[in-house]
């Protein structure tokens, strides 16, 4: 099936939540931001800055206080079928059977059964799960599950991905190997790619994925980085020195690098 990416286009996008007996609270400020359609943009900021309010925002979930999202030139008012999701927690309905999980989007928008089972065969092997078709997803791996998830999204042919955080509750070989897969699946040479909104923690997770991250901090966007290097970017690719260069960047706006990150003693003897 060819997929092509859409634009995302956020024109100041607030969400303000009101918290009994405090001050209103800004969890998304005055976002205006456009991605561009096939794009895979990496999203990183300290915990709670507004990085899956911001995704929620996009996937319909959550309704902005003020401003609007564009989807190539749709407005998001809800969710729908041109916005693929995956969150951290399982993805997948555990009373169905892989294949099920997998044409399940294909179901919901009325394709016939014999297409969409072709279809889910054919993402089911692209992520390399075609063995296990007919099993239940409580007897596969986290990282497995987490395919069956990749395989259903892309399979349902949404233009847009928002993942977020799917790979961060994995190990380092699976979540690496998932790299690929994900890699696989968005850029596969036949159509144009998707577009991916990728929240990560793992500042090497955004190195490796990204063509662009983009640096959140208290609801807004503080910083918007282009990732240029080749691909596949392999774990030496990221010792390159703009590499490197960027992840220092990074790390100083997670507040890991700089006089914040500096033992008390040296901050203290003004090293
Ligand atoms: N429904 C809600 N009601 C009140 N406050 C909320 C609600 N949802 C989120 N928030 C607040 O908005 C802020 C942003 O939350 P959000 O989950 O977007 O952050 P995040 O950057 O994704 O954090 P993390 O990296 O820890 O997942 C947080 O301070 C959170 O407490």
């Amino acid at each position: 099936m060819q997929t092509r990416g859409n634009s995302i286009a956020f024109d100041k996008v607030s969400r303000i939540y009101r918290r009994a007996g405090q001050p209103n609270f800004r969890a998304v400020d005055n976002v205006s931001l456009t991605i561009a359609a096939g794009e895979f943009v990496c999203i990183v900021g300290p915990s709670g800055c507004g990085k899956s309010t911001l995704m929620q925002i996009c996937a319909g979930l959550v309704t902005p206080s003020d401003g609007t999202v564009l989807v190539g030139s749709t407005p998001v008012t809800g969710p729908g079928a041109d916005r693929g999701v995956v969150f951290q927690q399982d993805s997948v309905f555990p009373w169905m059977s892989v294949i099920d999980n997998v044409e399940y989007g294909l179901k919901c928008r009325g394709v016939p059964a014999r297409e969409r089972r072709e279809i889910a065969r054919e993402y089911l092997a692209r992520v390399g799960l075609g063995m296990v078709e007919t099993s239940w997803p409580k007897e596969l791996s986290g990282g497995m599950r987490k395919r069956v998830a990749i395989a259903g999204v892309f399979a349902n042919g949404s233009g847009v991905l928002l993942l977020d955080e799917p790979f961060g509750a994995l190990d380092y070989v699976t979540r690496h190997q998932l790299h690929d897969v994900l890699l696989g699946l968005w850029d596969d040479g036949t159509s144009s790619p998707r577009t991916i909104l990728f929240v990560t923690h793992d500042v090497d997770e955004a190195l490796t994925l990204g063509d662009r991250i983009l640096v959140m901090g208290s609801g807004r966007v503080v910083d918007d980085i282009a990732v240029r290097a080749a691909r596949p970017r392999t774990p030496d690719a990221l010792l390159d020195r703009d590499m490197v260069e960027i992840r220092h960047t990074l790390l100083r706006h997670l507040g890991l690098e700089g006089p914040r990150a500096r033992a008390p003693e040296l901050v203290a003897a003004g090293r």
